[in-house]
């Protein structure tokens, strides 16, 4: 995720490759960073953490308090925080850092890679807007950007963080039936992915309601309308429902943690 966001700043413009330093564990990761994407990454945490003035910590949940533990003493009380991992809320991080440090919390999802990200942002207390607005045209510069209140943020993996592994099912199930009609694969994603990016943008760019957006499409009499009652009839909203709460639950779980 967190080098999905880098190539997404690095490709709008927005920030130079110069501007950015990363850390990383593994050898595999150092080298193809640097190599693919040239920015400066270590294994150097603490060092890192003392160098930058708006710190991603883009790191599984469950390492978050090792990697606060090894760089809290480098924070100056000017650095910004930013989390993207859920289930790590304000509270939790005011309880890893022992103090109170700025802190955004986040949550991004991978489609920044390709400039078309979704990410919703909450600070702390000790963000001023102007610190906030700052790391907001960050994610502005990938994607579109919502700043919402905390009480939130659990429910925003399955809307906008995860979702897009659920999309991809859908494109998949799509593509491998065409495949099965005959359609080469390398066209059959192309027709399938395009279809449900087209869809999305119609949403976005008309404002209309998706339910009305639908009936255009359903011709009476025609072909679409059989395809959309054999997902009624096989619970397609009752699953992607099901998916949802299953999604938010494990983040409020997460959470409380
Ligand atoms: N993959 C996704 O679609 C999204 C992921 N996230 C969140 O992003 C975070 C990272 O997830 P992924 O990118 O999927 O995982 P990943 O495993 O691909 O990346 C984690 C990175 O952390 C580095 N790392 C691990 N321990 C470290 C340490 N002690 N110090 C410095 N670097 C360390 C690893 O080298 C690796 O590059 C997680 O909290 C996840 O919940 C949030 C939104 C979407
Ligand atoms: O599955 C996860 O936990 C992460 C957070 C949102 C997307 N991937």
């Amino acid at each position: 995720m967190g080098q999905a966001m880098i190539q997404g700043m690095i490709r709008s413009g927005s920030v130079s490759i110069d501007q950015i330093s990363a850390t990383a564990i593994t050898e595999e990761t150092i080298d193809f960073v640097s190599g693919e994407i040239g920015i400066r990454i270590s294994d150097d945490n603490k060092r890192l953490a003392a160098d930058s003035d708006i710190l991603f910590l883009a790191v599984k949940p469950y390492v978050y308090q090792g990697v606060i533990e090894q760089i809290k003493s480098e924070l100056s009380e000017d650095t910004i925080i930013v989390t993207i991992a859920p289930g790590i809320n304000l509270e939790t991080m005011r309880k890893y850092l022992g103090k109170n440090v700025k802190v955004i919390r986040s949550m991004p999802n991978t489609p920044s890679l390709v400039g078309e990200g979704m990410s919703v942002l909450c600070p702390n207390e000790l963000v001023t807007e102007t610190e906030l607005n700052a790391v907001l045209d960050l994610y502005e510069s990938f994607g579109k950007a919502e700043v919402i209140k905390e009480n939130l943020m659990d429910a925003v993996p399955a809307v906008s963080g995860s979702s897009p592994a659920f999309v991809y099912m859908f494109i998949e199930a799509m593509a491998d039936t065409a495949v099965q009609q005959g359609f080469p694969r390398d066209k059959a994603y192309k027709m399938a992915a395009q279809s449900v990016s087209g869809a999305a943008k119609m949403i976005l760019e008309t404002g209309e309601h998706p339910g009305k957006l639908k009936d255009d499409v359903c011709t009476p009499g025609g072909v679409t309308i059989e395809g959309v009652t054999a997902l009624e009839k096989h619970g397609l909203r009752k699953a992607v429902i099901e998916a949802m709460n299953a999604t938010t639950e494990r983040s409020g779980y997460l959470s409380k943690q």
